[in-house]
C-alpha cells in the first residue's frame, strides 16, 4: 500500500526528509518524533502534496509521480493536514459536501448520503448546519477527520488526528481508524500508538532511528527502567510519578528496583541515546 525508498526532502538547506525507507501494508501505522522531525514532510509526500527530491514512492501500487497515476491515487486517499483550511463561513455539511464534489461524487443523493455517513462517524450531526467558525476546535478536527473518510479511502494519510478530541471522542477516532485499510498517522499521543498502531517509525531530523511494533519499541528500554523514592543523578532520564517516587531511565545500579517498561519509556529512552554525545 505505502512503498518508500531512500526518500529525501529538502527545503533550501534544510533535509527535512532524509533518506527514509518506511513499508506499510494494511493496519495503521504510527510516525513519532519530536517537533521538525520531519514526519509531516514525510506525510506530504505520502498524501501526494510534496514531490520528493530523490528516492521511490510508490501508494497503493501507483506511482505518485505520473500525473495519470497521481490522480487514480488521490481517488483513493484521504488526507488529514497538519493545519487543515476549513472554511469558516461554511458549514459541517457544506465542507464535506465541497471535498465530496472535488473526490467525483457527483450523483447527488449518493454524495448527500455519504456525506451524512461521515458527519455521523464523527458525531457532528448535531451541528452539521452550524458555521465552522462558531464550533469548538475539537469539532473543527472533526470535520477535517469527516473530510478526509469521504469515500471510504483505502489509505488514510492523518496527520495528529488526535488533536484537541475529547477522551471520548478520542476512543471513537480509535474504532474508525482501526476499521480502514491503512492508515499512516503521525502523533505526539504515545498512548495512541499503544492503542492502535501495529507498526511504528519514530523519526529524528528527518531520518527514521526505529521501525518494529510497539511492544519492540517498548522493550529497547526492557531493564533501564527503574524506581526509586530519591532521585539517581546517574540516571540519563527521571521525573517524579504522581506516586511520589522517582522513575528512572538509564543503567540501573545494583539492587535498583527494575520495572516493566511503557511505550513512553522506549520512546525517551532512544530520544536521549539520539541526543547523547
Ligand atoms: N515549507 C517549509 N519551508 C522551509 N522549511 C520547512 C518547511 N516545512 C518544514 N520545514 C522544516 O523541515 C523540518 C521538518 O519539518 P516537519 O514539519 O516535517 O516536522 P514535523 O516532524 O512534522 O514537526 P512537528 O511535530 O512540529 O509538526 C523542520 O526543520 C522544519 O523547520
Amino acid at each position: 500500500m505505502i512503498e518508500a525508498i531512500a526518500l529525501t526532502k529538502s527545503y533550501g538547506g534544510t533535509r527535512a526528509v532524509d533518506d527514509v525507507t518506511l513499508s506499510a501494508d494494511r493496519g495503521v501505522i504510527g510516525l513519532l518524533g519530536p517537533n521538525g522531525a520531519g514526519k509531516t514532510s514525510l506525510l506530504r509526500m505520502a498524501a501526494t502534496v510534496l514531490a520528493p527530491d530523490e528516492g521511490s514512492l510508490r501508494l497503493l501500487g501507483l506511482d505518485p509521480g505520473r500525473a495519470d497515476e497521481r490522480v487514480q491515487i488521490r481517488r483513493r486517499l484521504g488526507y488529514l493536514p497538519q493545519s487543515p483550511g476549513l472554511y469558516p463561513g461554511f458549514t459541517p455539511y457544506d465542507m464535506v459536501d465541497y471535498v465530496a464534489v472535488l473526490k467525483e461524487h457527483t450523483d447527488r443523493e449518493r454524495r448527500r448520503h455519504e456525506v451524512r455517513r461521515v458527519l455521523e462517524a464523527v458525531t457532528l450531526q448535531d451541528v452539521m448546519h452550524r458555521k465552522i467558525r462558531a464550533l469548538s476546535g475539537g469539532m473543527k478536527q472533526r470535520v477535517a477527520l469527516a473530510c478526509a473518510l469521504v469515500g471510504q479511502p483505502d489509505l488514510l494519510v492523518l496527520d495528529e488526528p488526535a488533536n484537541g478530541l475529547d477522551p471520548d471522542q478520542r476512543l471513537g477516532l480509535r474504532s474508525l481508524l482501526s476499521a480502514a485499510p491503512t492508515v499512516l498517522m503521525a502523533t505526539h499521543n504515545i498512548s495512541e500508538v499503544s492503542a492502535l498502531c501495529q507498526q511504528v517509525y519514530v523519526m529524528f531530523t528527518g531520518r527514521v532511528r526505529f521501525a518494529g511494533t510497539p511492544a519492540e519499541l517498548a522493550g529497547l528500554a526492557h531493564g533501564r527502567v527503574w524506581e526509586d523514592d530519591r532521585q539517581d543523578p546517574d540516571a540519563v532520564r527521571s521525573w517524579l510519578t504522581p506516586t511520589g517516587s522517582y522513575r528512572h531511565l538509564g543503567d540501573p545500579p545494583s539492587g535498583a528496583a527494575v520495572v516493566d517498561p511503557t511505550l513512553d519509556d522506549g520512546y525517551l529512552l532512544l530520544a536521549r541515546m539520539e541526543h547523547a554525545p
